[in-house]
């Protein structure tokens, strides 16, 4: 190649770098963009609850692919050593480094060079503090945003990976090196309060990995999960980290350990690769504070609920990988012990430079299996990590061939594209420690209110006696005042007909004395013989006559006790009706006491239920599983999220039936207006799941699904909430009863809409899957030509996803058959009319 000549194509490649950086950089931020709303106050709602960082949910984050960031490479040139002033003196370096335009000249001979181009060029001047802040500072910042990051050194042996990695810089401040300084960052980011630092430090010998701070654990097992392929080290041992001092005190004991060995390259080269991982867990403070409602039952928002809500932890991990130098054996002399070792690590080297060569060219097989080292990088290279690679040379011209082969190493990991995730997940511990308080709370809330009602019954029941007992007492009392009154009356009434009936035998007397006297003196001798029967017959009427009154007043007087006794009878009927309701009031009481005990023995029940599930939770998860069913509304979100993460099966379809028997379509359907981001996206990820099933498609377009997943395409500002709804849409799409609906309720507009605003080619896949459905219907075929769905769908084609455009042929492919069905027809029309 002639001189000056650019391997990466010169300026034109430096454009695109430049556009890889900032993506490479940049935190994922939601999308911004404003949508028509439906209706005001269903935007406004919206709007506010969408105000978060949807792509910063867990669900989301596990169900989105992530954001593309490719390895970013610097290279960095170690000054001469004291070997190499005297050795090389009269020859130049075999480099030429052009910081400012970020490009390395590697001389073949004195007339001819190759240029290379990276993101950073970093001469033998620049400081420990400048290559911490152009490598290592962007990984960290991303780690503490909850990134994994790897931050690794690869070189020839002696050139400066571990000067410019793991010096401890305690005798000169200025030469800390990347591993001191980005634990110093992170601790000033983390607060002990709320987040925990916590470090393993390994090395990778001979194809075995040993514990840095505990020597004897040598034989560490590389464990990948096979569902999401991370890559754990559960044998190795894991430091808190409380302080800078305790982490520079662990570093020194773990270099201590390290081995070492004087070569001829280096007096102290390490013979291992070490690896430092610090393990970054943050919680995420305030989002379920800022978020404006829970999921309400009856109207009513229920605090077990809301305790319910598990807390959000981020989990991150930094990676420092300080390589073993690759050296020639021919040049290092090794022999031996120390060839053996050389030739392992030059064999993991190779390994590493394979994988990395493969990613670069995009090769379908990337063969990380062949060495621990790759299995361990896997996730750094074409993995979930921002990755960022310092490749150090030597000015030496005698080590030429090996410093070309270092840049070429780097220059190929330039090619490698991650796709970096945010690692959230619910902190189930603490949710378990929150729900045992809540429950504490509440037995001791429904103890309370138990004594409560307990006294209340009791008060009742006491008052309702004395009430009773003053009742009866006053009953007594009456009956009493009126059997004394009338035995009175009844006194009186015999005094007075006595006397009575004196008096008129007395003046009976004096008649019957009068009389005589006259008939004595008119009829001196004859009357005399009939003045005894007169005088028995006056006793005899005067009897007759008393008797007579006797009665009467009798008879009145017992119509009176009779209506006395009436009174008194009514009197009593009523005291009996006041025992009576008295009776049905405590009656009333006691079935409402037991209907409450049967409420807080079910309560009861339902909370030691919830703890045990917690419980099972927390040790699922401790034992590496994922988190089972919780009750209630949770329980559709959390299955959901479930069913994200399940990769195939009758799993989520059960448990998506199941939820659909047990909450029912139209719950479900009402909480994709829910005002909870997090609600509507679980909501809308349950819908999507059940319209998949073509027995739930009726069910969900009778219960006006079909219209709250358009509306959803009109008003969310989220994509993934529009991705999946046109996902759900695309498959009502399949029957044509749905297909006219959806073009009845504005569908092909909105699905244009979406996929003019789509950034995620996922969204375009779904949008152009549902257009092609509609495609297929003969009926349609004017108006999705008049409305823009063919022009939409032929947009997509920008997209150049594979996926997307296999649906957009698809939607195509429908269209001309449609289009060639009407012109058959047509033809056969004019014929018949010819
Ligand atoms: N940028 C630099 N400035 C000054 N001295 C440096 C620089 N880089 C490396 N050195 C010195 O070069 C020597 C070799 O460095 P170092 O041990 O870090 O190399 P290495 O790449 O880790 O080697 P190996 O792969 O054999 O372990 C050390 O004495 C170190 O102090």
């Amino acid at each position: 190649m002639a001189s000056g000549s650019y391997r990466n194509g010169g300026p034109k490649l430096s454009a695109k770098l430049d556009r890889q950086h900032s993506a490479v950089y940049s935190t994922p931020k939601a999308s911004a963009k404003s949508r028509p709303p439906a209706t005001p106050a269903a935007a406004s709602s919206l709007r506010r609850s969408g105000s978060g960082n949807p792509a910063s949910t867990p669900a989301s984050n596990k169900g989105d692919a992530g954001v593309p960031g490719r390895v970013r490479v610097a290279v960095r040139l170690r000054p001469r050593n004291a070997e190499e002033l005297v050795a090389d003196a009269d020859f130049a370096d075999c480099v030429e480094l052009l910081p400012e335009l970020k490009r390395l000249k590697l001389r073949k001979n004195n007339w001819d060079s190759e240029t290379y181009e990276f993101d950073e060029v970093l001469t033998e001047f620049a400081s420990q503090k400048r290559v911490y802040e152009v490598v290592a500072k962007p990984v960290v910042e991303s780690v503490l945003e909850g990134y994994n990051g790897t931050v690794m050194a690869y070189g020839q042996t002696g050139t400066g990976k571990t000067f410019t990695l793991g010096r401890l810089g305690e005798e000169d401040n200025a030469a800390r090196g990347i591993m001191v300084r980005a634990m110093e960052d992170i601790l000033a980011d983390t607060s002990p309060d709320t987040d925990s630092i916590s470090v393993s430090y390994l090395q990778l010998y001979m194809e075995t990995i040993q514990d840095l701070l505990v020597p004897g654990n040598d034989n560490i097992a590389i464990v990948e999960d096979p569902k999401t392929g991370d890559v754990s080290l559960p044998g190795a041992t894991i430091v808190e980290i409380r302080d800078q001092r305790n982490f520079v005190e662990l570093l020194r004991r773990g270099e201590a350990h390290r081995f070492a060995a004087n070569t001829k390259l280096n007096t102290e080269s390490s013979r291992s690769h070490a690896i430092l991982m610090v393990h970054v867990k943050r919680s995420i403070k305030g989002r379920h504070d800022a978020e404006p409602s829970l999921p309400r039952e009856n109207g009513n928002a229920s605090p077990l609920l809301s305790s319910l809500r598990p807390p959000i932890v981020r989990k991150s991990k930094l990676v420092v990988v300080d390589l073993a130098g690759s050296e020639r054996i021919d040049k290092s002399g090794s022999e031996g012990h120390s060839l053996e070792e050389a030739k392992s690590i030059n064999l993991s080297l190779s390994a590493l430079g394979k994988c990395i060569n493969s990613l670069a060219e995009n090769s379908p097989h990337v063969p990380f299996r062949d060495s621990k080292l790759t299995r361990l990088l896997r996730d750094s290279f074409g993995g979930t990590a921002r990755t960022s690679l310092v490749v150090t040379i030597g000015p030496s011209p005698r080590h030429r061939g090996e410093t070309a082969s270092t840049v070429m190493f780097g220059q190929r990991a330039m090619k490698v594209e991650n796709m970096v995730k945010l690692k959230e997940e619910f902190d189930y511990k603490s949710l378990c420690r929150r729900l045992d308080i809540e429950i504490d709370k509440l037995i001791a809330a429904n103890e309370r209110q138990l004594k409560d009602f307990e006294d209340e019954v009791e008060r009742i029941r006491a008052d309702a006696q004395s009430r009773i007992a003053e009742a009866e007492i006053n009953y007594m009392n009456s009956l009493e005042n009126e059997r004394s009154k009338y035995q009175t009356d009844y006194l009186e009434s015999i005094k007075k007909l006595e006397e009575k009936w004196r008096m008129n035998h007395q003046s009976s007397n004096n008649d019957k004395t009068r009389v005589a006297h006259e008939q004595c003196l008119e009829k001196t001798c004859n009357i005399e013989g009939s003045t005894a029967s007169n005088s028995e017959e006056i006793t005899r009427v005067g009897q007759l006559l008393l008797n007579e009154k006797l009665l009467r007043e009798s008879t009145e007087e017992v119509n009176d006790l009779k209506s006395q006794v009436l009174h008194w009878k009514n009197l009593e009927a009523s005291a009996s009706a006041e025992i009576i309701k008295l009776r049905k009031m405590l009656d009333n009481e006691a079935n409402q006491k037991q209907k409450l005990e049967e409420e807080i023995r079910i309560l009861k029940g339902q909370l030691l239920q919830l703890s045990v599930e917690a419980d099972k939770t927390r040790r699922s998860l401790e034992s590496g599983g994922s988190g089972k069913s919780l009750t209630g509304l949770d329980s559709i979100m959390s299955q959901a999220r479930h069913s994200q993460l399940r990769d195939s099966g009758n799993g989520p379809k059960a448990s998506i039936a199941k939820l659909f028997e047990q909450v029912g379509l139209q719950k479900i359907l009402s909480l994709l207006e829910s005002e909870d981001a997090d609600v509507r996206i679980h909501a809308v990820k349950v819908v999507a799941n059940l319209a998949a099933e073509e027995a739930n498609q009726e069910k969900i377009v009778e219960a006006g699904g079909l219209t709250s997943l358009l509306m959803l395409l009109r008003i969310s500002e989220d994509e993934t909430i529009r991705r999946v709804a046109a996902g759900a849409i695309a498959n009502l799409a399949m029957n044509e009863t749905n297909q006219e609906l959806i073009m009845a309720q504005s569908g092909i507009s909105l699905l244009s809409m979406t996929a003019a605003d789509a950034e995620d080619p996922q969204t375009l896949r779904m949008v152009a899957g549902a257009v092609a459905n509609l495609c297929g219907n003969d009926r349609l075929q004017t108006r999705l030509r008049g409305e823009g769905g063919i022009k939409a769908l032929l947009g997509m084609v920008r997209c150049g996803h594979p996926d997307v455009l296999a649906q957009v042929a698809r939607g195509i492919a429908n269209f001309a058959k449609c289009e060639s069905r009407a012109s058959t027809q047509d033809q056969v029309r004019c014929h018949n009319v010819g």
